[in-house]
Formats: C-alpha cells, structure tokens, sequence
C-alpha cells in the first residue's frame, strides 16, 4: 500500500508560508493548515474553549478566545505558552491524523505547521520545506499588519527557531523575497520533480 509524501512547510513569522500553501492547495495538493486548525479549535463554541478558560480565566467568551488578550499572555512568557501548548498542541495532533487518513491516496499532501522545528514534527513528514526571505523584507511585511509592535515581532522571533537554522535543516527551500509570480514558478517546479521523484500508483 503507498501513502502520500508528507510535505512538512515551515517558515518564520512572515515568510510567507500561507501564500506558498495556498500556491500547492491550487496544484490541487491538500494542504492540513495547523494555524487555521487552532483558529477554528479556539472560535465560538470551539472544543478547547473549556480547558483554555480554565488555565487562562478571561480570556474567552461567546466570540471564543480573545487572541489578542491570550497572546499577551503567553508570547512574552515561555510557561505560560507551554501550558497553552499543552491545551493546543495535543489537539491538532488528533486533526492532522484524521486528514492524513482522509487524503490517503492522494500522491502529496501538505502539512503546514509553523512550529515543524520547534515541536519536533520534522520526524512525522517526508520532506521539509522552508519559506525564507532576507530579515528587512520579512520585517517589514509583518510590522505592516494590524496589532504587530515592534516588541511583539521581538518577542515571537526569541521563540522561533532562527531562519538560518530552518534554511540549513531544509530538504528544499522555497525564497518569498522575489515576486508572488517568481514563487509561484518555483512551487510548480517543486511539485513537478516530487512527482517525477516518486510517480503516481497505477
Ligand atoms: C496565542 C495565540 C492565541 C495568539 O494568536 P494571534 O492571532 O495573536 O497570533 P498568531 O496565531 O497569528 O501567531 C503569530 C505568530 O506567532 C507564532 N506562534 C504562535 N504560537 C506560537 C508558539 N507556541 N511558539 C512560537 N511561535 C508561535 C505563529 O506561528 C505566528 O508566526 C495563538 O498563537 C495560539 O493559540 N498559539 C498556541 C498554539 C500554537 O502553538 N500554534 C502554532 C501552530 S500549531
Ligand atoms: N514572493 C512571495 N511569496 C510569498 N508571500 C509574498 C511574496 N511576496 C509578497 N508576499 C506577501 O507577504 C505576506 C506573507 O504573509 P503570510 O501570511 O503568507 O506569511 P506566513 O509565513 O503565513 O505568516 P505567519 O507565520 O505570521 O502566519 C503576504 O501578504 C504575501 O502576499
């Protein structure tokens, strides 16, 4: 029996890791996407929302969690962002066996997790692929957005395994610093070797 080649895609904060999936999702190639997994875990009636409150009182309500409150909470504070994790973590585990299971005879799928080096998940895929782009440009994407200080780009980048680090344990990179359409190429070339790599079952 084969099974798909797992793709575990990972990136920095702003490196553009949610436009390259988008591109591999639009090559028809399921994409788990672990953020949206924890948006949708952590919104109005959401099954974390219980033990979530418990360990972090105020913080959720018929909205479900207050993101912003949470996150002050936990992203200048490694205990707290371990006990939240210790919620989290757990429970996208469970999600991404069940899509692994749904999509089994797909060729290649995605799995699209922030934290690939961090929590240690480069052991459960196939393939490790790093979204990277020079430090000026991925600093100033992220300081463009709504919310983001200076002091909490700081603070997530102290909790990230370094993009040095991430490019030099990569089985393949993909640069975000060119063009959406130079990325784009570069994502459709990818796909096309992992097929010649390893072809469809008859
Ligand atoms: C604390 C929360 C509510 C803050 O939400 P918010 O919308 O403000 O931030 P967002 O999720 O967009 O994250 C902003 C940046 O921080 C990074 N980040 C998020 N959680 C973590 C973490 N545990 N460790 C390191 N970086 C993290 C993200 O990858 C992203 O680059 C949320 O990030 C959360 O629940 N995090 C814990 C769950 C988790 O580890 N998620 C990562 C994917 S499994
Ligand atoms: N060549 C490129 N490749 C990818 N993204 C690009 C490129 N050029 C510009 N961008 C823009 O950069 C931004 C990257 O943000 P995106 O949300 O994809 O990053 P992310 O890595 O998923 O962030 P986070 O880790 O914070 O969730 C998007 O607005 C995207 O359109």
């Amino acid at each position: 029996m084969t099974r798909p080649l797992i793709l575990g895609l990972t990136g920095s904060i702003g490196m553009g890791k949610s436009a390259v999936a988008a591109m591999f999702e639009a090559h028809g190639v399921p994409v788990f996407d672990a953020d949206a997994q924890v948006r949708a875990m952590q919104g109005p009636g959401g099954p974390v929302l219980g033990a979530i409150e418990a360990a972090f009182p105020g913080t959720t309500g018929p909205e479900g969690v207050d993101r912003g409150k949470l996150g002050a909470l936990v992203f200048g504070n490694r205990e707290e962002l371990a006990r939240l994790e210790a919620i989290m973590h757990p429970a996208v585990a469970q999600r991404r066996a069940a899509f692994l299971a749904e999509n089994s005879d797909t060729p290649i799928i995605v799995f699209d997790i922030p934290l690939l080096f961090e929590k240690g998940g480069a052991g459960g895929v196939d393939r490790v692929v790093v979204v990277s782009a020079p430090h000026p440009v991925q600093r100033e994407r992220v300081l463009a957005r709504e919310g983001m200080t200076e002091e909490k780009f700081e603070q997530i980048l102290a909790l990230q395994t370094p993009d040095e680090d991430k490019r030099a344990r990569a089985d393949h990179i993909i640069d975000t610093g060119q063009s959406l359409a130079e990325t784009e190429a570069e994502v459709t070339e990818l796909i096309a070797l992992l097929k010649s790599e390893r072809p469809s079952p008859a």
